[in-house]
């Protein structure tokens, strides 16, 4: 393999990360395993830019700030979109980045199920279709014979999925327990240190790029359940769906709550706990200065193991660059397996 081309789709906070990250990196992965990454195809809700030479990333980024649409790229603006682009592209590796839909998983299960039966590999930033049908995929990535790797959909750029299947793959997962949302934590810290309040620090988060399309799925934990059913599955090895999960949000902690457990050393934290009995996501006290005070859009998870006893991995769990940080860990996968 001497080219990688690659399909964007979804060109939100997540798809202009990735697109600005492949063109930070190109240089590198060529230099180090001497393959050229092209970007050929980039589409959003309702158009595309399509470009088998290769895209330009300025020109698309700056098409979306001003014109809001990639279809209004001059000479490659496309009014294709959705599996049109799949079907008339040629392309190596999917990096599915639309919004994560909890009723039905689309549009992101069929893009991928398509690419699979295409035979192309896919990477993902998607938490709906993986918290849905994750064994339809599983299985339709197995049985295409292709590669499916979503270490982006849980924990943004902290390391975990691949951290607890490579890293610690000496280790049976016992279970995992920790702070999966990036929008909630961002919120508490901030309605923490600052007073701030929560519609404020909502809104802020917004216009950060870390919260949700439909930013309720942060706040009602709806997001943290789906993240719990992606390590049940992927590294507890434990079958689990979306309706597994008991689920409490934070949308009714007050200022007056959290300053409360703030003047008795505690603070209140979203925590995701993932076990073979229990599924949970809920807003817990935890104790000022133990491993789950940790500010802004910071994750952390403690993996409880046979062998390692017990390993704490942090990091941003969430935003634009740090998203793609982890698909790029994921194509740098794919690429060497292929290679
Ligand atoms: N923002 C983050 O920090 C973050 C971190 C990890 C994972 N994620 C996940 O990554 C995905 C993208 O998140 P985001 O923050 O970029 O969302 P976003 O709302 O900023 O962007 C989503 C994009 O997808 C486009 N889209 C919608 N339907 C489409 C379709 N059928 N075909 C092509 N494009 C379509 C939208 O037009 C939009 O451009 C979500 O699934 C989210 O859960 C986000
Ligand atoms: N909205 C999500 C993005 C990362 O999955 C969060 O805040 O954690």
């Amino acid at each position: 393999m001497d080219e990688c081309k690659i399909i964007v789709m979804g060109f939100g906070s997540v798809g202009q990360g990735i697109v600005k990250a492949i063109k930070m990196e190109k240089d590198k992965i060529l230099e180090t395993l001497g393959i050229n990454l092209k970007i050929v195809a980039v589409a959003d809700s309702c158009s595309s830019a399509i470009n088998p030479d290769g895209l330009n990333v300025e020109e698309l980024l700056k098409t979306k700030s001003e014109k809001g649409k990639l279809g209004q790229c001059p000479n490659c603006g496309t009014t294709n979109t959705d599996t049109d682009v799949l079907d008339n592209v040629d392309y190596d590796v999917l990096m599915e980045c639309t919004p994560t839909n909890i009723d039905d998983g689309e549009p992101a299960r069929t893009l991928t199920l398509k690419a699979f039966s295409q035979g192309k590999d896919v990477v993902t930033s998607n938490k709906g279709h993986l918290a849905l049908n994750y064994k339809e995929l599983d299985d339709a990535a197995k049985a295409n014979n292709v590669m499916f790797k979503f270490e982006a959909s849980v924990g943004g750029a902290m390391p975990i999925i691949n951290y607890a299947k490579d890293a610690l793959s000496g280790n049976q997962i016992i279970s995992i327990i920790g702070i999966l949302n990036g929008t909630t934590n961002y919120i508490l810290s901030r309605m923490t240190s600052e007073g701030s309040s929560y519609p404020d620090t909502l809104k802020e988060s917004q216009m950060l790029g870390i919260a949700e399309t439909n930013p309720t799925q942060d706040v009602e934990g709806i997001d943290a359940a789906c993240k719990a059913v992606i390590l049940s599955n992927s590294v507890l090895g434990q079958p689990a769906t979306y309706s597994d999960v008991e689920v409490e949000g934070i949308s009714n902690i007050t200022s007056e709550a959290v300053s409360l457990a703030k003047e008795n050393g505690y603070l209140i934290k979203l925590i995701t706990e993932v076990s073979p009995k229990t599924l949970k996501v809920s807003p817990r006290l935890v104790k000022q200065g133990s491993s789950y005070d940790l500010n802004g859009t910071l994750n952390m998870a403690t993996l409880k193991t046979d062998l390692a006893d017990e390993v704490t991995t942090v990091g941003k769990g969430a935003g634009s660059l740090e998203t793609a940080s982890a698909m790029m860990t994921d194509l740098i996968t794919i690429l060497r397996t292929k290679n």
